[in-house]
């Protein structure tokens, strides 16, 4: 019962994707099919009719049976023409839904929670994606273009079993539906867990498969091809094993599906002849029994496929809604104060705490109090894994923290995610780049309409102009997936030259210009110095070499979560403690 009102929901969930002119098209789609269902029955009775009123008549002649062929070959082709309609509308359908249902799965995961794409590894959600969609369209394709046609010949199909048959024949000839009917209930019950398993068994790999395209590079060096194909195999031979298993137990519930339609097939001819025999039914009527007996074979055996199918793509389908239900992340909840963006660039902190939500014991902020005023240029250091990018994270709301956290006043849980994207431009320590030109790499996130001529002025604040213009296309060169075809050093720049274009109130550079030469990084300091100058800009910056720190109007020293010292450059190099550490290359 629970299980009928599980698929019920999700088949409501999928009819959820449709249009509303596609729910219209179902509702044509099933009369096209009552229409084909009729002229379906046409056949067997036109075939009984000829053996047992035309073949009979004295001085039979060919011309006489034209009429009955010729109604046949209408019924037919008419038949097939509504046919080809019926699959345009449903491919359309499917189409629709399928295109509405990706956008759904994108929007759900772009919104998800950080900590959703820690738990699953990229290829595992691309993969699930991948088949979850493709089954989302074959359940569509199923319930609109298969189990409807299946449905609809067979009860028609039953009518004229027991308008045209006596009822003994008739009720053998329907007794194999109940019976076919328990093969493939138990067929899918059984095979739903190993379905299960072999869609998890399946993303695994692409998971796998998607880290090891990522570390190419290590690999070769690292030579370790081989055991890495040897991983992936022990991995695709459990994928086969239990495919094998599956291949197994379907085969044999296929061979009990063809033993009952056999058994059937051979009692409905010997129940007709031995009634013929006996006078009860005419000769024509057998013929009529046997066609009977195929026209309703033929839906049952696709209805008992579509059913199987059905089970298959249900699996799907689940994984489909369960990756578009993923809970949005904090973020994107509608935030309960006035929409104001405040014209201050303040940041205000008080009893900041945060810990990642897979590891709540472990704290990484611990009760951190910090007040940054407007335009200020603040440094921060520290140790490796002391948290400085984990409170870049809770600034810029990627992660929740407990605590108060203010921005010109307003609390940082009441800024949209859009308003927050106004506001803070970062350079993360990895800077994303979109496999496209260098030009639209730039632009990347600003909301307005840019001229190619801020474009350069940008890229020559960052100091990556000359590089470009030595690129085959300039501008227009084509930049790979994760900028692979430039060097570490022309993605940081590409990353700084968007911020000179946003023009933000508040900037972050997280190792923003780790991979830089000295002479780029300097131009470049001098630039967004410049740009804080005139602008305001309030600037968190955090560098390991030290030196980048320089001119910093105060530098917050980080260690285990929280701030253990703060001065200017030189002042914490004169006073011992973790920055004189780091600066003389003690401590990292
Ligand atoms: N998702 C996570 N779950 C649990 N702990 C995490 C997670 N991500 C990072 N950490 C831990 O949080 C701590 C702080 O990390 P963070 O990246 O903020 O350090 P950091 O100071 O920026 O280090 P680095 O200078 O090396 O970049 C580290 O010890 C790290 O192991």
């Amino acid at each position: 019962m629970q299980k009928n009102k599980n698929i019920l929901q999700l088949l409501r969930k999928v009819f959820g994707l449709l249009q509303k002119k596609q729910k219209w098209g179902f509702v044509l789609v099933l009369l096209i099919l009552a229409v084909s269902a009729v002229l379906n029955q046409f056949t067997p009775l036109a075939i009984g009719q000829l053996t047992d009123h035309i073949l009979d008549q004295p001085g039979f002649s060919f011309g006489s049976i034209l009429p009955f062929l010729l109604f046949i070959l209408v019924v037919n082709v008419g038949n097939q023409l509504i046919q080809i309609v019926r699959r345009l509308i449903v491919e359309d359908t499917a189409t629709r839904a399928e295109k509405t249902a990706r956008e759904k799965a994108v929007h759900s995961l772009l919104s998800a929670p950080l900590s959703y794409f820690r738990q699953n590894m990229t290829g595992n959600i691309h993969g699930r994606l991948n088949r979850s969609l493709d089954g989302i369209t074959k359940l569509v394709k199923l319930v609109f273009m298969d189990f409807a046609p299946s449905i609809a010949t067979s009860i028609a199909a039953i009518v004229v079993i027991f308008s045209q048959l006596p009822t003994i024949i008739a009720l053998l000839i329907v007794l194999v539906i109940p019976v076919g009917g328990l093969i493939v209930l138990r067929q899918i019950s059984t095979q739903k867990g190993i379905r299960v398993q072999l869609l998890q068994t399946k993303s695994n790999m692409d998971g796998t498969m998607v880290e090891l395209l990522n570390g190419i590079e290590t690999i070769r060096v690292y030579d370790s091809v081989d055991f890495e194909c040897q991983r992936f195999s022990s991995q695709s031979e459990r994928l086969r094993a239990r495919e094998m298993k599956h291949h197994r137990a379907m085969a044999l519930y296929d061979g009990l599906k063809f033993l009952n339609e056999a058994v059937f097939h051979v009692l409905v001819i010997g129940a007709s002849v031995l009634l013929a025999s006996q006078g009860v039914i005419s000769v024509g009527t057998i013929l009529t029994a046997y066609l009977c007996f195929t026209q309703l074979t033929g839906p049952l055996r696709e209805l008992h496929r579509i059913l199987d199918e059905l089970a298959e793509n249900t699996v799907l389908a689940n994984e489909y809604f369960r990756l578009v239900e993923i809970p949005q992340d904090f973020s994107y909840l509608p935030v309960s104060e006035s929409t104001q963006v405040p014209s201050c660039n303040a940041i205000e902190i008080q009893g900041l705490s945060f810990s990642y939500p897979e590891n709540p014991d472990r704290i990484i902020l611990n009760d951190l109090s910090l007040s940054i005023r407007p335009g200020e240029f603040v440094g921060i250091a520290g140790p490796s894994g002391c948290g400085k990018s984990s409170l870049i994270k809770v600034l810029t709301k990627l992660e929740q923290a407990s605590g108060s956290l203010t921005v010109g006043g307003k609390p940082l849980s009441d800024f949209t995610r859009s308003q927050l994207a106004d506001l803070i431009s970062i350079v993360p320590q990895s800077p994303f780049l979109i496999s496209d030109t260098i030009y639209h790499n730039i632009c990347y996130g600003c909301k307005r309409q840019v001229t190619l001529e801020e474009v350069i002025y940008a890229a020559r604040q960052a100091h990556i102009h000359e590089d470009i213009e030595k690129l085959p296309g300039g501008y227009s060169f084509k930049v790979s997936e994760a900028g692979g075809n430039l060097s570490g050093g022309q993605r940081q720049r590409i990353a700084i030259a968007r911020i000179f274009l946003q023009n933000p109130q508040i900037l972050i550079l997280d190792e923003a210009t780790s991979a830089l030469d000295n002479t780029s990084e300097k131009y470049i300091q001098a630039e967004i110095e410049k740009m804080q100058r005139q602008n305001g800009t309030t600037i968190l910056s955090i560098a390991h070499r030290l030196t980048t720190l320089q001119n910093c109007d105060r530098i917050l020293v980080f260690d285990q979560g929280q701030i253990v010292r703060q001065g200017k450059y030189q002042q914490l190099i004169d006073q011992p403690g973790i920055f004189q550490d780091m600066y003389k290359g003690i401590l990292k």
